[in-house]
């Protein structure tokens, strides 16, 4: 968490200890980046983009600042324990399905009152403890005015692979005008959530160059990974550009409404440590530089930032790197236990996560069993917002997700019933 009291302009960027030079205007701008060998010598301190939230905006107005979700983020354990679900919008839901007929992936993100209505549909459903902004992270790059489509059962496909040094220098860059689909979406869906958070989010810069080099999606991300070796020049701006679209996008989705972020670097498991620490971790710090800086006035009086949440699949021997980029919150994939996650971070780190979506489909009992030990072991953390440990599989049955939302607080409602002072028998007498 980070708390600002006492800053009068600006709250940093969290930086590594490594951190001690800062040259100027390096290939990331005011970052640690050496110009001379194009090669990062340590995460950059960037200054962070500071803005203080609008009144009417819901954590500065009060809707959400105390809500479960928010507080939870923020490092403090509530009476509940509040649960979402990565993709609880979307495929799994007969709603969706039917609102989604003739309309393509990219126009439904694109009409505010569409991307709105999906963004509430889990909400009304499950009761999950936030929405997630229905959108996807090749948006920003579709707005920038490149040429991408979500092709059904694929993915994002860019039929221009993005591979040398001229191809990265033709990116357009984004016009923010062009975000206002975003903001008005945001709004509308704000409006109607109430106290209820929603989060935004956005696609990490190395997860996005990962498509754009491909072209699609890719099992091992082998051109974008031999990009990032063979031409570290054409890399690192091509590392810059995504930075900069998808650091707009999450600004955008924040200041229109928005009360946490949710960075998705969903294939920088792909990484050894040293080449994530080196060539990816400065573009994901800034990146999450321009929403580091947007303040309000929690209940308390504190200037605080709005809460950011770092994901990753298969990312277990990065958590501490991804930390290191400026995330107040973990999240955490079903490959390692919760109890262990904590630990590599140090147990001081909030933590979201990570019911493995295979179990949604096993008996109850067994699903159960499962969300009863992810509980367990997320007390290890200083506090803990469930999730699956990726998205919703979309043949899931809703059913079963609105069951293990119930379950979650219910089983956290117990608990915060038993550990109560019993009340005293007949106080008036
Ligand atoms: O298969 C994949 O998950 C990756 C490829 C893919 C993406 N968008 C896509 C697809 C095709 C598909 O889902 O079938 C295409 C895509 N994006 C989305 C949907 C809706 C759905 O899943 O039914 C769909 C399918 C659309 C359709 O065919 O109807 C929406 C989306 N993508 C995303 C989010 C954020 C979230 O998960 O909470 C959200 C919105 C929130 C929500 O639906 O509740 C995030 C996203 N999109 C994408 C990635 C990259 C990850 C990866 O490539 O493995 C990621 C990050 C992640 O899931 O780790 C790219």
């Amino acid at each position: 968490m980070r708390d600002c009291r006492g800053s009068t302009t600006s709250c940093r960027t969290h930086t590594s200890a490594a951190n001690t030079s800062t040259p100027p205007d390096g290939p990331l701008g005011k970052t640690g980046a050496n110009p001379e060998t194009l090669e990062y010598v340590s995460l950059p301190t960037i200054e962070a983009d500071v803005q203080v939230l609008p009144a009417d905006h819901p954590l500065q107005s009060g809707r959400t600042s105390a809500s479960p979700l928010v507080t939870t983020y923020q490092g403090t354990r509530g009476p509940v324990t509040p649960i979402w679900m990565m993709r609880q919008a979307g495929r799994s839901l007969p709603e969706y399905r039917a609102l989604r007929v003739g309309t393509d992936m990219l126009d439904a993100c694109l009409d505010p009152a569409m991307a709105s209505e999906i963004t509430l549909q889990p909400v009304r459903r499950h009761g999950v403890d936030a929405g997630i902004f229905f959108s996807d992270i090749v948006v920003p790059i579709k707005l920038a005015g490149v040429d991408v489509s979500i092709v059904a059962g694929k993915g994002p496909v860019l039929p221009h692979p993005v591979r040398t040094a001229l191809d990265v220098a033709a990116l357009p860059e984004l016009d923010e005008k062009a975000l206002a689909p975003i903001s008005e979406a945001v709004a509308l869906t704000v409006a109607a959530l109430g106290d209820t958070p929603l989060i935004g989010f956005a696609g990490a810069p190395f997860t996005l160059a990962a498509y754009l080099v491909e072209g699609g999606p890719s099992k091992d991300h082998i051109a974008a990974r031999t990009m990032m070796h063979s031409d570290p020049k054409t890399w690192q701006a091509l590392m810059r550009w995504t930075a900069s679209v998808t650091g707009a996008f999450l600004r955008a989705q924040l200041l229109a409404g928005a009360s946490a972020a949710q960075l998705f670097d969903s294939w920088a498991g792909a990484l050894s440590l040293a080449d994530y620490t080196a060539k990816v971790a400065p573009a994901s710090a800034l990146a999450l530089s321009r929403v580091h800086g947007l303040q309000y006035t929690a209940p308390d009086a504190a200037t605080r930032t709005v809460p950011i949440v770092h994901f990753g699949v298969g990312t277990g021997e990065l958590l501490g790197a991804m930390h290191d980029v400026g995330a107040d919150v973990m999240g955490v994939d079903w490959r390692i236990p919760l109890d262990v996650a904590s630990r590599r971070l140090g147990g001081t780190v909030p933590l979201q996560g990570n019911i493995d979506p295979a179990f949604l489909a096993a008996p109850w009992p067994v699903l159960e069993a499962h969300v009863l030990d992810v509980l367990e072991r997320g007390k290890a953390a200083p506090s803990h917002v469930v999730n699956l440990g990726h998205g919703v599989p979309p043949d899931a049955d809703p059913a079963v997700l609105t069951r293990v939302v119930s379950f979650v607080h219910e089983v956290a409602g117990e608990a915060a019933a038993a550990a109560a002072p019993a009340p005293t028998a007949n106080p008036a007498s």
